[in-house]
């Protein structure tokens, strides 16, 4: 239990296998070795055309100061499984590396960097669990809400999750994304205490039961509350609960805003226009309709298909479980690593599947944006000593894999993607507020053409190698294959 050990860390969230292979570097005298750590994901989330990049607060949070307690010592030697002089390292290491990754909220796409981490090969495998714990989540839950907030245009979205979400760090983290990707609101209120993210909410079905009445409920509501949203289906909602609503707002007049009422069953699409009609013809043609019961971006997109009455859209189990792609597939490959004369060398893991091969060499994403337009021509991924701005014929740029396909793009900008955030150990990057976070994303996502943005089989956005990145890839492949043939020959 965590409140055993007053002096817990988060050093420990970390798998048991980074912590061995950290005793091995070290008691062979290769744990300051330099390398060069990247995180990608092979495929996109929900077949988005797009990611948001999420979680960089809360990896910033976790990675400052972050330093073994003596209680995570203790466990570790009580193991038996670590050493006296490993432990004694641990007890005053801490972080020294540099990490690089986008701005929080920014688009990202699959088979490119989203972070760098620049460390001892000792520090840099510490961090994978973790790192990837955090950002896998953050990034998946807020592209679903970018998903969903593509399908609703202006309309309000409330997140209303935290009790269907993995437990509560989830709820918790999982609104900050969702708000990241567009949503306007929380239930969660410690959400809104610790993040600022506006809180609102209605009312559940348990306050009509406890009144076993739909109208005692609302009126006890609307004389305890002044902003008021009726939870209209618990018994009827056509013949008692919308009645009752349209009754308790007209006697309080005044006394109270009537924002409108919630339906959290049936069919929303038939009867969201029944209540909208008995709304207008009770003379409140302002109320709102607010929805709820497992939704997600297809229902919605349906129900507004059907030409339901709903201007408000709540929505939990979908959104914060991500529910129909339980985990975004990020992973943290070394790419380039100190050899025993101090020079860095490359590393390349090779794969029967195409996909499954790593791209060698530290690099660059370079987003490149044409001037005319502001809109993103693909992402240029380069070796981290290239630099495609200002090339005065412009820059070329052709798929990895079927390199016919190819373009010369003049006239643009080419913006550096990944972005110090540790340098050395040192935080150097100041966090924005979650505001500036969330506008930026919604900048970004606009700068992307509209085929990029459907959320039903979307372009595939352009992620390009430079030359130079590519050559590199095919003589690492090459050079492998010959050792590999060596060897096998040998044997
Ligand atoms: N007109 C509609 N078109 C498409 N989907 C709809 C429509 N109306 C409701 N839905 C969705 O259909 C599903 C109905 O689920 P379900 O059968 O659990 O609801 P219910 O029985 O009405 O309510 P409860 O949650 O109380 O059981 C929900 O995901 C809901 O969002
Ligand atoms: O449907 P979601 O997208 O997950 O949104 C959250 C759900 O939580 C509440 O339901 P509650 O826990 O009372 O259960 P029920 O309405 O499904 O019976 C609310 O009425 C929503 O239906
Ligand atoms: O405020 C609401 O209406 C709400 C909050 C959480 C879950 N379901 C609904």
């Amino acid at each position: 239990m965590a409140l055993a050990y007053p002096d817990d860390s988060l050093a420990l969230h970390t798998d048991a296998y980074q912590l061995s292979m950290m005793q091995t570097y070290f008691m062979k005298g290769i744990h300051e070795r330099k390398a060069v750590y990247e995180m990608y994901f092979r495929k996109m989330p929900f077949q988005n055309g797009y990611a948001v990049f999420a979680g960089l607060e809360r990896f910033v949070n976790f990675l400052s100061g972050l330093h073994f307690s003596q209680s995570d010592l203790d466990y570790l030697r009580s193991t038996g499984e670590f050493n006296e002089e490993f432990l004694d390292y641990l007890k005053n290491w801490r972080f020294k590396g540099t990490v690089r990754t986008p701005h929080e909220g920014d688009v990202v796409f699959n088979n490119e960097p989203i972070v760098q981490v620049e460390a001892t090969v000792f520090d840099a495998q510490l961090i994978e669990t973790p790192l990837l714990n955090i950002i896998n989540y953050q990034t998946l839950i807020a592209t679903k809400a970018s998903r969903i907030r593509s399908v609703v245009g202006d309309q309000t979205l409330m997140e209303f999750g935290s009790r269907r979400a993995q437990e509560m760090d989830a709820a918790l983290w999982g609104t900050r994304a969702a708000y990241i990707g567009g949503f306007n609101a929380t239930s969660n209120v410690r959400a809104g205490k610790l993040f600022g993210i506006p809180i609102s909410g209605t009312h559940a079905h348990s306050l009509v039961q406890v009144y076993r009445n739909d109208y005692e409920a609302f009126k006890a509501y609307a004389e305890t509350h002044h902003d008021v949203v009726f939870l209209v289906d618990t018994y009827d909602t056509l013949r008692s609960g919308v009645p009752a609503a349209i009754r308790v707002a007209q006697e309080m007049g005044d006394k109270i805003n009537f924002i409108g009422v919630r339906i959290d069953s049936g069919d929303l699409a038939y009867v969201s226009k029944g209540v909208r009609k008995m709304l207008d013809e009770a003379g409140f043609p302002n109320a709102s309709i607010v929805a709820s019961n497992d939704l997600d971006e297809s229902t919605i997109k349906s129900l507004k298909f059907q030409g339901a009455k709903i201007d408000t859209w709540g929505i939990g189990t979908k959104l914060i479980t991500a529910y129909d792609q339980a985990a975004l597939g990020g992973v943290y490959k070394v790419v380039s690593i100190e050899d025993e004369n101090g020079n860095m060398t490359d590393t390349i893991k090779i794969s029967g599947s195409a996909e499954k091969i790593s791209t060698p060499g530290q690099k660059q994403v370079w987003r490149i944006t044409r001037n005319s337009d502001g809109k993103s021509q693909g992402d240029y991924v380069a070796l981290w000593n290239e630099d495609p701005t200002n090339l005065p014929d412009g820059l070329y740029m052709f798929h990895p894999s079927y390199p016919y396909l190819n373009k010369t793009v003049v006239d643009y900008t080419a913006r550096p993607i990944l972005q110090d955030i540790f340098v050395n150990g040192e935080l150097v990057y100041e966090l924005p507020a979650l505001d500036e976070v969330r506008d930026f994303s919604q900048h970004h996502i606009n700068s992307l053409y509209s085929e990029y943005r459907r959320d039903l089989n979307p372009q595939e956005y352009p992620v390009d190698l430079s030359q130079d990145a590519w050559d590199h890839k095919m003589n690492l492949i090459n050079k492998t294959r010959s050792y590999v043939d060596k060897i096998s020959k040998n044997n």
